[in-house]
């Protein structure tokens, strides 16, 4: 079911045209907000949002915590546009439709995409309310050949064949680790292994322990097909996980996580990842070589 349904280029265009029919902003930076950590899109001055049943073509979120809006605004001298919502395979949604936005992007001349998440710890020295940059994924549906890129390929996007080696850019890692020091919180953040499963239930405790002894760092639903697709089209990619609760990989342990959990430890850490991301964005680079007249 889900390699099968196709998204022409021409309704990616419509989706794009109509917003920008909507709002002067033309957004350099995308921001994708991972369960709880939608309040990103409030540090946004001048904003214009959009509920995404009001977009043309725009999937709808039906998670708790995703709020489903997307906000275009300023941000420390860039112009960005944040999805306060995301959508997940366990929705129902294709990987075509949950990775839908960031081909809009594109074509509204974004640059960079930043993607946020809740996810789960396996690695022993991640504990809940640290924050993992992502350094690179395991992207379990797509290994089995759920993948948002199955089908023709649309050469005005990427290539057929496109490497995924370096998918999350070296040089935004380590200019975020260096903000980490300044702000004095690298001491709860760490690069690491993030894994895709496809939920909607959490990891069996012998999942966990596979998860684990693969060398994935942490564990969430989410992110994999974005940056996938990202990739495909060319953007550049930074991606971080809030670690919200370990894992469980003890028959002894009988702690069990939930949605609600996870949703707390996003409001409790909010600020801080608002704080690095803000400070991220601020001190980035733009190439400003993909305006909306030369994207594809
Ligand atoms: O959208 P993200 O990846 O942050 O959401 C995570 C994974 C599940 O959707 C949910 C589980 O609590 O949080
Ligand atoms: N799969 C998965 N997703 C999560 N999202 C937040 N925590 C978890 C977790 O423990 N496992």
């Amino acid at each position: 079911m889900h390699s099968k349904e196709q998204i022409s280029h021409d309704e990616y265009q419509k989706t794009a045209d109509w917003l920008m029919s909507q709002t002067q902003h033309r957004p350099q930076v995308a921001i994708i907000c991972g369960s709880g950590l939608g309040m990103l899109a409030d540090t946004l001055k001048c904003q214009d949002s959009f509920a995404y049943s009001d977009i043309p073509g725009f999937p709808q979120s039906t998670v708790q915590g995703h709020a489903g809006r997307l906000v275009f605004g300023e941000l420390k001298g860039k112009t960005c546009v944040c999805m306060q919502g995301r959508f997940h395979m366990y929705e129902g949604h294709s990987l075509c439709k949950t990775t839908f936005p960031i081909r809009v992007f594109k074509l509204l001349g974004v640059e960079t995409l930043i993607v946020t998440n809740a996810a789960g710890s396996l690695a022993d020295g991640l504990q809940p309310g640290d924050i993992m940059i992502i350094k690179d994924h395991i992207n379990f549906p797509g290994l089995v050949g759920l993948n948002p890129l199955s089908g023709p390929n649309d050469d005005k996007f990427g290539p057929r064949f496109p490497a995924m080696s370096g998918c999350y850019d070296k040089g935004l890692r380590c200019l975020a680790m260096e903000i980490a020091k300044q702000q004095g919180v690298a001491g709860f953040m760490q690069e690491g292994v993030y894994a895709m499963v496809g939920g909607p239930n959490f990891e069996t405790i012998a999942e966990a322990r596979l998860l684990h002894r693969l060398g994935v760092d942490a564990v969430g639903m989410s992110t994999a097909p974005e940056v996938v697709v990202a990739t495909h089209c060319g953007l550049r990619v930074f991606g971080l996980s809030l670690i919200t609760n370990k894992v469980v990989k003890s028959y002894e342990d009988s702690e069990c996580v939930n949605h609600e959990g996870v949703l707390e430890v996003g409001r409790l850490r909010s600020h801080t990842v608002q704080q690095l991301v803000t400070e991220l964005i601020s001190r980035m680079e733009i190439n400003n070589n993909n305006n909306t007249s030369n994207a594809v």
